[in-house]
């Protein structure tokens, strides 16, 4: 017996779909398993920016021998009965912004690993999808997070027969749903711990990407103020995008400035990243006298190793050593009610109007 076919609402148009794309995470919290992952995740040239014969001796000689063991030693810490958090909380969102739009079809799919765009794809096709609504999850741009994405989703489309109508969510850095779900989610953890100082971490990028992503190649990183406003030149500049996250976090929740600031984690190789580094600010803040400090890591919507392990368990370890006393890890937008409802109106401007 052939597969009944979907009953389409507009039979021009097909359902509208809805494809979340994050940025992946391993099968397993094993070394096969992380390997794989990461040799798919560093050989696009959007993340290893140099040339193809250094990109894959950087990886099979240094990268690829040792890191998978250490990092999913890691990713043990982090692992949970439902899996890896990103991708449960990702399904998670998918599942509640699916009963928020029950005319379309809302499928979670991970730039690296699975489950895969093409997969993604494949299941919105067979739905009868021919409108999709792309959201790639990263709030400020970067060519490797966001335009890895897209890059991937048109390439994937392409492919197809039917071709798919793609419309594709811009980066969503000072977006008031944004912003006023992360401002949710932390006033009362704020509340109650009272902290004497916030630090906003952003996953880091190396400076080279960020003066690539200058329009006029004359503005990014020539001045220490650079990203304090964006305009024409910085328009894609993720280090100007996370300083006007970091001011609109701050101005909903009325943080005193003077308590409030900005560092880069995650950092990979030996280049120089955007600046100050997470790991050495949470060690100068303990040792300028700071005894409890909150930790916001919004450039990921969703907890995972970068937030549970780097800032949760390593950079508390570091400050406590350094002399300070609490370190609290301010939950990411998840699946909480707020960013669900956020996350829905965002989508909504691009849905097809009939
Ligand atoms: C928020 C957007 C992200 C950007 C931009 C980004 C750039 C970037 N990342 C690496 C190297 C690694 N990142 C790793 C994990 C990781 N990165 C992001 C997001 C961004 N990365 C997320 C959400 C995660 C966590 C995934 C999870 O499974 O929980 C890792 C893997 C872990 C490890 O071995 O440390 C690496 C490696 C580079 C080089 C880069 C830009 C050039
Ligand atoms: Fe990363
Ligand atoms: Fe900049």
């Amino acid at each position: 017996m052939p597969e009944a076919s979907p009953k389409l609402t507009h039979p021009h148009h097909g359902r509208p779909g809805v494809l979340l794309i994050n940025l992946g995470t391993p099968d397993a919290p094993e070394t096969p398993e992380v390997r794989r992952y990461l040799r798919q995740f560093l050989s696009d040239p959007r993340v290893l920016d140099i040339n193809p014969v250094g990109r894959a001796a950087l990886l099979n000689l240094i990268i690829l021998p040792t890191r998978p063991a250490k990092s999913a030693e890691a990713y043990r810490e982090v692992w949970t009965d439902m899996g890896s958090p990103l991708l449960f909380h990702g399904e998670a969102l998918a599942k509640e912004i699916a009963q928020h739009i029950p005319e379309a079809v809302v499928v979670l799919a991970m730039r690296y690993g699975n489950p895969s765009i093409a997969a993604g794809l494949a299941q919105l096709q067979k739905a009868g999808c021919d409108e999709i609504v792309v959201f790639p999850l990263f709030p400020q741009y970067a060519s490797s997070s966001t335009g890895s994405a897209v890059e991937a989703i048109y390439a994937e489309a392409s492919k197809l027969w039917n071709t798919p109508f793609l419309r594709i969510v811009p980066p969503f850095y000072d977006d008031p749903e944004f912003i006023e779900s992360f401002a949710e989610v932390a006033r009362p953890v704020l509340d109650e711990m009272q902290p004497d100082h916030v630090l906003f971490s952003y996953h880091g990028l190396p400076e080279r990407h960020v003066t690539k992503s200058d329009a006029t190649g004359q503005h990014c990183l020539k001045t220490p103020d650079c990203c304090e406003s964006i305009g024409f030149a910085n328009r894609q500049c993720y280090g100007a995008h996370c300083h006007a996250t970091t001011a609109a976090i701050q101005s909903a929740l009325e943080l005193n400035p003077t308590h409030v600031s900005a560092a880069y984690q995650s950092r990979l190789g030996r280049t120089p990243w955007l600046r100050p580094y997470t790991d050495f600010e949470v060690v100068e803040l303990a040792k300028r006298g700071v005894k409890k400090l909150a930790v916001f890591c919004p450039s990921f919507v969703a907890d995972c190793l970068e937030t549970i392990e780097e800032i949760g368990i390593r950079a508390e370890e570091d400050f406590k050593k350094a002399g300070g006393e609490e370190l609290r890890l301010i939950p990411s937008l998840n699946s909480s009610e707020r960013w669900v409802r956020g996350a829905t109106k965002i989508v909504r401007r691009h849905l097809p109007v009939r």
